[in-house]
């Protein structure tokens, strides 16, 4: 039998059998949910991707002058980005250099967000044709089965792409947004970077990428974040907080805010949990990466699952390229031996697009392929 679920928003989640309205904010400790994967290689896998990079510098330094990168940061992220490379799994990041006190503030000032009154939520709603505010994204019909969340959508980086719903966030949050949003991007860079490094000594066939081309694609540091709110769900089993999908954007910095577990990657045809270590960040490569990459990375498949008992939240931050640029292969990665493996595409039409659908896994990203035959010639997926 289907029930009704009304989020805050008073959105109806079909996805159990009982009726409820959850709970005001209940955070507790790490709770395991059921997946297919056995306890003891999910404790495994998720311990052994962590990654302890060398101590950051103490005061962050402003993202437009984060250079140089350090050569201990080039390695560490070196063994990152070593393991990223045609891999789908994630590696958290801690010693990253954002202070623990400044996710503690922001962990109470989400909490309080999503606990605002109606009234206030109102004034930041999703206006029409904007996927910015509290909502929901990728619902294009009535019948569609929405996952059990709600959500908060924000344009971050440039300044000159932000609207006005940036000037009405509660004080506090919005400063701490700026701060995240600040130190996010310093790390974002310094992943990139060693991900072109990557890319510059170990390119496919003859050709290393070009850094000035990257460097080019990224100047406007966009970036976008979006808060993640999953009350309790009292049949787990029946419902997803997230369904499956890899994030559109180059790269994604995500916190896992209340240490509850939910957050899965599919690895080898099974979900793999991701358990939440304290203060540390996931880093995930998004399609831009993949397509940009010519394949060299591959953009990680996720979905969050809920939990009967215990809510749970994320941020994540978004990282893209330049709107006005074109998506597509590095040109300067690609040659006779290296063929493109993607169709180019504007990049405001390509988020156009992503925003228009339903998620998917990697669905939209396989419509973006070309078919590389073993005779070297090309032909573009038919399903586009
Ligand atoms: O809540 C999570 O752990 C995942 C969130 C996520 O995948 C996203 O915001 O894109
Ligand atoms: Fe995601």
């Amino acid at each position: 039998m289907e029930g009704r679920f009304l989020g805050s928003f008073g959105y109806k989640r079909v996805a159990s059998s009982s009726s409820s309205a959850h709970e005001p904010s209940q955070l507790a400790g790490a709770s395991l949910v059921p997946v297919a994967a056995p306890i003891a290689t999910r404790r495994r896998g998720s311990q052994s991707l962590a990654l302890l990079l060398p101590p950051a510098p103490q005061s962050p330094v402003p993202f437009a002058t984060a250079t140089p990168v350090s050569p201990q940061w080039v390695t560490s992220f070196c063994q990152l980005a070593a393991k990223l490379k045609n891999v789908s799994v994630l590696n958290q990041v801690i010693n990253h250099g954002v202070s623990a006190t400044l996710l503690e503030d922001f962990k109470r000032e989400i909490i309080d967000f999503f606990n605002l009154p109606k009234e206030a939520k109102k004034k930041l709603w999703q206006q029409p044709d904007n996927q910015e505010g509290f909502g929901q994204l990728f619902v294009i019909s009535e019948e569609q089965k929405l996952d059990w969340s709600d959500m908060f959508y924000i344009t971050t980086l440039p300044t000159s792409l932000r609207i006005q719903l940036f000037e009405n966030l509660p004080p506090k949050l919005r400063s701490l947004s700026l701060s995240l949003t600040g130190d996010a991007g310093i790390l974002i860079y310094r992943s990139e970077k060693v991900g072109h490094h990557y890319l510059m000594s170990n390119g496919q066939g003859s050709k290393k990428v070009d850094i000035e081309e990257i460097e080019e694609m990224f100047s406007d540091e966009v970036q976008s974040m979006r808060m993640n709110y999953y009350p309790p769900c009292p049949e787990p089993d029946m419902a997803i907080g997230f369904t499956p999908h890899s994030d559109a954007d180059a790269l994604t910095i995500l916190f896992q805010l209340n240490e509850v577990e939910g957050l899965q990657i599919r690895k080898d045809g099974n979900w793999v949990p991701v358990t939440p270590l304290p203060n540390a960040f996931v880093v995930n490569i998004g399609d831009i990466m993949e397509v940009l990459s010519n394949g060299v990375y591959r953009s990680i498949e996720h979905r969050a699952m809920v939990n009967a008992t215990k809510e749970r939240l994320s941020i994540a931050t978004f990282y893209s390229s330049c709107l006005d640029s074109e998506l597509g292969p590095a040109r300067s990665l690609i040659g006779p031996d290296n063929p493109a493996r993607f169709r180019r595409v504007p990049i405001d039409k390509y988020f156009k697009e992503f925003f228009a659908r339903k998620l998917n896994g990697k669905a939209y990203l396989d419509l973006m392929k070309i078919e590389v035959a073993e005779d070297g010639s090309c032909g573009i997926n038919l399903h586009t």
